[in-house]
């Protein structure tokens, strides 16, 4: 089985990356095209076998599972480059949000499937979202189950959920990347600790941090308590955050959900006017 890609941008890569160095494919078993050559051609000099396609038509000609790594608008120009090589027996993979699978499973003559990654799939970790179109069966969702199962443990999301967990999913690294950043810089100029110092350190928290989610130890209502001693320290730390903090978040989905439904609304414009010619 040969899997097809088409976009090797930054996520295109992290998941081709992800399904060689787990050995869940050999480099010979994935095809790739990616409109600026250079970009796929790096991945096959990185993974010796893997085949870089002239073009997304012939990626789909020698690939059964064809996974679709563009941004939402970019979507049409590449369905027009690939959709009539699509036969009945592919399978189509988008791994972005804003695509309706029922309007993309009418352009097209097989199963759509959409697995949204993150980036935490770099280190194997992580989630898969996955959602399955109209026609998928019970056999290929055990076979998306296995071979996304490589880069995290995929769950399956109904669209209704799909941005929320999406957001938490693949957008909380970003979100928590910069909060990290934000705890890094107040920590330099407020006490003159170096740079490399604060980041050394939150790092290190961050890794034992996790470690203790994983092991299940504490909840994270659990974990807070336990380090709020009374009278203490963290207690007073922990005032201007709940001043300022509640709130945020409220509106950092209100606006996720915004954008999500304004690229909707323009995804579906032109895949309707793909569906009339
Ligand atoms: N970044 C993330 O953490 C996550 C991203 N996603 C989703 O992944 C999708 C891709 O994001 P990302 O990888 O960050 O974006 P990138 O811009 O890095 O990658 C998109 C790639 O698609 C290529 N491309 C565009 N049009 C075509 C075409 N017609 N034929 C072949 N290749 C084409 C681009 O080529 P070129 O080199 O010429 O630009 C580029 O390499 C987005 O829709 C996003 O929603 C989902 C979860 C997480
Ligand atoms: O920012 C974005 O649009 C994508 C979707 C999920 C993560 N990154």
């Amino acid at each position: 089985m040969q899997i097809g890609f088409i976009g090797t941008g930054s996520m295109g890569s992290i998941i081709i990356d992800a399904l060689l160095t787990s050995r869940s494919l050999q480099p010979s078993q994935i095809i790739a095209a990616n409109r600026t050559l250079a970009k796929v051609e790096l991945l096959a000099e990185r993974h010796p076998g893997l085949v870089v396609a002239a073009n997304n038509d012939e990626v789909v000609r020698r690939a059964e599972i064809v996974v679709v790594c563009v941004k939402p608008f970019e979507y049409r120009q590449a369905l027009e480059q690939f959709a009539d090589a699509l036969t009945a027996q592919h399978v189509l993979i988008t791994i972005t949000s804003p695509i309706p699978l029922e309007d993309l499973a009418q352009l097209v003559p097989c199963p759509v499937v959409r697995v949204v990654p993150s980036i935490t799939n770099a280190a194997l970790g992580g989630m898969v979202l996955c959602e399955f179109g109209p026609q998928a069966t019970e056999s290929l969702r055990k076979r998306i189950y296995q071979l996304f199962s490589a880069l995290g443990q995929p769950v399956e999301v109904t669209f209704s959920l799909l941005r929320i967990a999406s957001d938490i999913s693949s957008c909380g690294p970003a979100f928590l990347s910069y909060l990290l950043q934000q705890m890094i810089e107040a920590a330099v100029v407020e006490t003159g600790i170096s740079r490399e110092a604060a980041t050394f350190f939150t790092t290190q928290m961050v890794l034992g941090f996790s470690k203790l989610l994983e092991k299940e130890i504490f909840t994270l209502p659990e974990l807070e308590a336990r380090v709020v001693v009374p009278a203490g320290i963290t207690g007073q730390g922990l005032i201007p955050l709940k001043e300022h903090v509640p709130g945020l978040f409220h509106e950092v989905f209100k606006r996720t959900h915004q954008k999500f439904a304004e690229d909707i609304e323009e995804v579906k414009k032109y895949l309707d006017s793909m569906k009339q010619t």
